[in-house]
């Protein structure tokens, strides 16, 4: 892989190689974009095959939390960090210390939190060397896990898409098929059970699917047999590209809304799905309620403020319904347009009034 030319293909600004011998740690940083504010986003800790994929992976997620941010209203750039690691076996407390003293070196440009395979445990070793880490223990006056908000703002999401496809958002009576049921979508199940929805529910930890027939009464499929069920709504809250050339035939659902990062396989998946009017709600808009929930930790947490500001993914995934049916474009562009015209206006500002953070009339 030629770093520079990936970086230069989307402007990323930096990549941070973190490396201490006595924990084992082996981190990067990768910061996207700091337009609006201090790059946020969480830290992925997974064991990649190689060193390519982690790094490929660390700018993928940061580019992607850059339009996350910027679609959700927040004034915060886009970055992401993944360690090198089993999370299961290969976490330590200095492993997570290290990693903090990087963080505090970048002096605020880039602030973490959870992500897939790190807790609020570890953020709150990371937080006895550096300020800027958020999803901290409710304790330190902070929003701890941010995985029932993210739910939470999925449910809303779920609502918006189904306004859209079927000119009425309630989801009383409406089957939903779940991919997944761990620590989003039990919580965004619990949501939806309330409200009358039907679930049938699949995951690769049978425990996980147990709970969810207990508690609430889901039928359960194979892993392999979720896509082609009968149901209005496909929530896709495992992991990522499960829209695919594979999967988009099997499809009956009308609407795809769910909290996984990274839906769709490939940009041509989003055209297709758009082609044959099924409703996709983009990924990074409708799962910004944790990086939301966490960002409000930043004002000093407030957490009806903080659910308030989640609520209104409800709002843009309207506008970006909105701007789908105006200009003719799947969803997935039309969320792009919408965050990009965000950073774009910011940015102009920047330089026109601004120098280096100086006012240039301070430089007369
Ligand atoms: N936690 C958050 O606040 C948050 C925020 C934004 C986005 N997301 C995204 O939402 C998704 C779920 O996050 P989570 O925190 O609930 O993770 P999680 O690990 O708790 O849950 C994922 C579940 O998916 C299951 N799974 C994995 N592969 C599967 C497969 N092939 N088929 C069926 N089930 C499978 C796992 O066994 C697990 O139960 C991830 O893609 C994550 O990146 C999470
Ligand atoms: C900042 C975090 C809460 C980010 C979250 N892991 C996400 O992908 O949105």
């Amino acid at each position: 892989m030629e770093i520079f030319t990936y970086m230069e293909s989307y402007d990323y600004e930096q990549l941070v190689f973190c490396q201490d011998k006595n924990s084992g740690l082996k981190a990067i940083i990768a910061i996207h974009d700091t337009t609006l504010g201090p790059a946020l986003g969480g830290t992925r800790m997974w064991t990649y095959d190689s060193e390519a994929d982690a790094i490929e992976d660390a700018l993928r997620l940061a580019k992607g939390m850059t339009y996350k941010n910027a679609a959700a209203g927040l004034n915060l750039g886009g970055g992401k960090t993944v360690i090198i690691g089993d999370p299961k076996k290969d976490k330590n407390p200095e492993l997570f210390r290290a990693f903090g003293r990087y963080i505090q070196s970048l002096n605020g440009r880039y602030i973490t939190a959870e992500d897939v395979g790190t807790t609020v445990q570890d953020m709150d070793l990371i937080h006895m060397e550096t300020d800027f880490v958020t999803g901290i223990s409710p304790e330190f006056g902070s929003s701890g896990n941010p995985s029932p908000v993210t739910a939470y703002g999925v449910y809303k999401g779920i609502k918006a898409a189904a306004m859209e496809a079927y000119g009425n958002d309630s989801l009383e009576g409406k089957t939903v098929a779940v991919q997944g049921v761990g620590n989003v979508a039990y919580t965004m199940c619990e949501y939806l059970h309330e409200e009358g929805a039907k679930l049938i529910v699949t995951d690769i930890n049978k425990e996980a699917v147990q709970r969810a027939v207990n508690a609430f009464g889901a039928e359960a499929v194979g892993p392999d047999e979720i896509y082609a069920v009968d149901c209005d709504i496909y929530a896709p809250c495992a992991l990522g590209a499960t829209i695919n050339d594979d999967t988009i035939p099997q499809l009956k659902a009308k609407v795809i809304a769910g909290s996984a990062n990274n839906q769709l396989k490939s940009t041509e998946h989003g055209d297709i799905i758009h082609e044959k009017g099924i409703v996709y709600a983009p990924d990074y808009v409708i799962n910004s309620g944790g990086v939301i929930n966490v960002a409000d930790e930043l004002n000093g947490y407030n957490q009806h403020r903080a659910m308030k500001k989640v609520e209104t993914i409800y709002d843009s995934l309207t506008r970006v319904f909105e701007i789908s049916r105006r200009d003719n474009v799947p969803t997935y562009v039309a969320a792009d347009r919408m965050a990009e015209e965000r950073i774009k206006s910011v940015s102009t500002s920047r330089s026109q009034f601004l120098l280096n953070g100086h006012h240039t009339l301070s430089r007369r």
